[in-house]
């Protein structure tokens, strides 16, 4: 599929059901009228950019997510915009969010938490290569293609989704110490963050879920980790999380390990579905 067309307009597309919305706009089914390809529209209203003042931090995410290509990185074929709004021709994830999924089966087999995770790592290393940190890995900003295979989505733009639970919008759930304490922070915010997802996939909950924000904070900064005694998550597995969950980002596991890591190369699908 190639989007040579530079020019796009609102007419070149058939607009379908909303898919998400979010506080600054709205994701759409599409169809672009010539090709009958489907995507995904992501709409922004410029009132909401200019009223939060991000336009340069959207210049940013455009220009990094239009430059990524990977198997597990949702493309952003193009853009444009008229007078009030800036439309996203994104790629279309045909199996939605795989935050549904997880709510739907409560938690991943393992087979299938370090298939994520493998993807996931891949994803991120690829992305650090390209001096890229997304910062907000969470399961809602995470799809699904037609093949079950996981795409990041919402470099720095995420939509609010139907299903998703109430604490979800500005969760301290997936952010590293470093991050909670706004402190400065590097590529290492991300490797914290897939302990967190790994955790999430297996249990169905987050680690350091709480009542209040307050609590979740002093559980991060803690590192109160505990595991719940579930028959089917091995050690491997909690010895991967254990060496994610590590306050000093110098000292968590590296994206290549967690590659070489015993439970992923027991566990993930090499295809990554
Ligand atoms: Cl960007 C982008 C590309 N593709 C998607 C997508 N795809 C998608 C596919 C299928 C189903 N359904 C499959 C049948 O059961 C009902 C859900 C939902 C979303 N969703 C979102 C989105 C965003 C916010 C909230 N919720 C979903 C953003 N997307």
């Amino acid at each position: 599929m190639a989007f040579v067309k530079r020019n796009w307009s609102i007419h070149d597309f058939e607009i379908g059901k909303p898919l998400g919305k979010g506080k600054f706009g709205r994701v759409y089914l599409a169809r672009e009228a010539k090709s009958k390809y489907i995507v995904a529209l992501k709409v922004i209203f410029k009132e909401q950019i200019e009223k939060y003042r991000l336009q340069h931090q959207l210049k940013r995410e455009m220009a990094i997510q239009t430059s990524l290509r990977h198997p597990h990185v949702l493309r952003l074929y193009g853009w444009f915009h008229d007078e009030d709004r800036i439309f996203f021709i994104l790629e279309y994830a045909h199996g939605g969010e795989l935050y549904g999924e997880l709510r739907r089966s409560g938690c991943f087999s393992e087979k299938q938490a370090a298939t994520y995770i493998a993807s996931l790592t891949h994803a991120l290393a690829y992305c650090h290569e390209n001096h890229v940190i997304h910062r907000d890995i969470k399961p809602e900003n995470l799809l699904l293609d037609h093949e079950g295979r996981l795409k990041i989505a919402d470099f720095g733009w995420s939509v609010q989704s139907k299903n998703k639970r109430h604490t979800m919008c500005g969760t301290l759930d997936y952010l590293a110490p470093e991050m909670v304490e706004n402190k400065a922070h590097d590529y290492a915010v991300d490797n914290w963050t897939l302990g967190v997802l790994c955790y999430e996939f297996l249990y169905g909950v987050p680690p350091f879920e709480a009542d209040s924000q307050a609590d979740t904070f002093r559980r991060i900064m803690k590192v109160d980790l505990t595991f719940p005694s579930k028959p089917h998550v091995s050690d491997d597995a909690k010895v991967l999380i254990t060496q994610l969950l590590v306050k000093d980002s110098a000292k968590r596991l590296s994206l290549d390990k967690i590659l070489k890591h015993p439970w992923i190369i027991m566990n993930a699908d090499p295809n990554g579905t």
